[in-house]
């Protein structure tokens, strides 16, 4: 562990018992010092413990790390991703009028042609002039996992407002039951099918491919016709027996989980329109400027990263709480889900060598305020602090229901006020005092209703949720991501660690038709036992 981790460490415990709520007494400024404004996104990072020379020691570790070194790398498309040999290039998708060169040749008119291609398919579909074999498209049925689904479906959900084109749906898990429930009710002869993933060999997908179109060949003389693919591997699209022209094709320095921009997002430009669309993207590649030109101490993806890296790495908060006021939002903490800890859930450092620092945490969420009558009481009565990252738009959509919308933000703000202040033995024994309780017995009522306080949280506060805030917003914490896996000198572009399970499953599942090989161990090889004989 280098110097700079020490001295943060050591900075950490020279807090000693500091509370949060005792930095803003010291710093009468902190409230806007610590809360950074970029392009209409404002970040408060106030209520945490990180102190000025917090601060300072954390801009110290980005650039160590020569985080702006790694950013131009990524940016100009060298192979950052070192174990797979690629670019990192979902940036370029959105910055449709660059020029970015890989192996001497300019990626960019391909992706120009690809975009303007699935802005005509868009407008075709939703226009009626391609149709189903029973009429204009009136449900669109994605097919797609992880980085094929979770994007597409989290951007689908959040833009609802916007809708104005065919009824999008999303079939990712290959428990049948996932697809019979999306097509039931859905006629096949107006519905078009998009086979989402890159690589084309996915299990789960191809077999919920297999299934819609034997689902679809019972109505339509051919399925095929109604069938879209979106993939790095058009060769395999072919033999699926999907037209090339239906074929909207993304190089390997587009990373699954950072699809979205690219034709993984056919669903929310048939959904929301092109231009909508372009908005999306153009709100990305506004944060992709922000996060190539801002100073470090002011760049937002850093200043989350290093947030991040304080509470996990420093202070050793095992998780992270992503809490979005807006429903719309819904998916969002499964997108960063993955996002976060596919790409820095990793033991083994660039070089090869162990990790002597630990990974990305575990982040998890749900929008408010529903999780504030599920799981909030851990987080403020709990033994292990759990960073509290709130998302608030000023405005909602519901223009007649602005009621609702500020009932909503209170919420926001006291959960976040309530984590930092706490309430205090002395102040849970007077609102016992009050309620006429007296000796022992108020004693041991009191205590169950102390709250420690001093939990970190931050608020990301946005104008109202468009196309262009979320493109913001997605583009955001991906760069966090990035700054977070350079930090840590780890790879955030491979994900290796899927792949022996889905090898084995390969195994397991002749194991489970009594025609499996040995070799299992004892207790796969009971469980498979016990499983057959339950099917009987
Ligand atoms: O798009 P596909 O090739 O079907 O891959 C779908 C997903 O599955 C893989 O297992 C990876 O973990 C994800 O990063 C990827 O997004």
């Amino acid at each position: 562990m280098t110097d700079i981790w020490t001295r943060l460490k050591s900075h950490r415990q020279a807090q000693g018992a500091t509370r949060i709520a005792d930095l803003f007494d010291a710093d009468p400024d902190r409230a806007r010092a610590f809360c950074t404004q970029a392009d209409g996104l404002v970040f408060d990072w106030s209520k945490t413990a990180i102190d000025a020379g917090a601060r300072d020691l954390l801009v110290e570790l980005a650039e160590g790390a020569d985080v702006a070194g790694r950013r131009e790398a990524m940016f100009t498309g060298e192979r950052i991703n070192e174990t797979e040999g690629r670019a990192v290039l979902h940036t370029a998708l959105r910055n449709l009028r660059g020029s970015v060169v890989v192996d001497g040749q300019d990626v960019m008119p391909a992706v120009r042609e690809t975009h303007d291609r699935m802005a005509d398919f868009a407008r075709d579909v939703r226009s009626g002039a391609f149709t189903g074999q029973g009429g204009a498209i009136t449900d669109v049925v994605n097919i797609g996992i992880g980085g094929s689904d979770l994007g597409p479906y989290m951007a689908v959900l959040a833009l609802a407002p916007y809708h104005d084109g065919p009824r999008c749906h999303f079939v990712s898990n290959v428990d049948g039951a996932d697809i019979a429930d999306t097509l039931k009710g859905l006629d096949p002869a107006t519905t078009l099918v998009i086979v989402a993933s890159k690589t084309f060999t996915t299990i789960e997908t191809m077999t919920n491919a297999r299934t819609a179109r034997d689902w679809m060949g019972r109505v339509v003389t051919d399925p095929a016709a109604q069938f879209v693919a979106l993939s790095s591997a058009t060769g395999k699209t072919a033999e699926f027996g999907i037209d090339p022209a239906r074929v909207f094709g993304f190089e390997d320095w587009v990373g699954g989980r950072y699809s979205v921009w690219g034709p993984i997002g056919l669903s929310l430009m048939l959904a929301i329109g092109d231009e909508r669309f372009d908005e999306f993207l153009a709100g990305a590649a506004a944060m992709d400027a922000h996060f190539r030109a801002a100073p470090l101490v002011e760049n937002l993806p850093v200043l989350l990263a290093l947030v991040g890296i304080w509470h996990h790495q420093i202070c050793g908060y095992p998780t992270r709480a992503l809490l979005p006021y807006d429903n719309r939002l819904l998916r969002l903490p499964a997108y960063l889900q993955q996002l976060e800890m596919e790409s820095n859930g990793k033991r083994v450092a660039m070089d090869g060598s162990d990790l002597d620092l630990p990974s990305g945490p575990v982040v998890w969420g749900e929008p408010g305020t529903n999780g504030q009558h599920a799981f909030y009481q851990l987080i403020h009565q709990g033994t292990t602090p759990v960073p509290c990252e709130f998302i608030l738009a000023a405005k909602g959509h519901e223009d007649d229901l602005a009621h609702h919308h500020v009932l909503l933000a209170a919420n926001c703000l006291a959960q976040s006020e309530a984590l930092m202040r706490g309430r205090s033995l002395e102040e849970a024994r007077a609102l016992m005092r009050a309620k006429g309780l007296e000796g022992a017995e108020l004693d041991r009522q009191a205590r169950h209703r102390v709250f420690p306080g001093n939990r970190p949280s931050t608020t990301l506060l946005i104008e109202k949720l468009t196309p262009f805030t979320l493109g913001q917003i997605v583009a955001l914490y991906e760069h966090r991501v990035f700054v977070e896996g350079v930090i840590l000198g780890l790879n955030s572009f491979d994900q290796w660690g899927v792949e022996l399970g889905k090898e084995l499953a390969l195994k397991v599942e002749p194991l489970l038709k009594g025609e499996g090989a040995p070799g299992h161990d004892p207790s796969t090889e009971h469980l498979a036992a016990l499983f057959r004989r339950m099917r009987g």
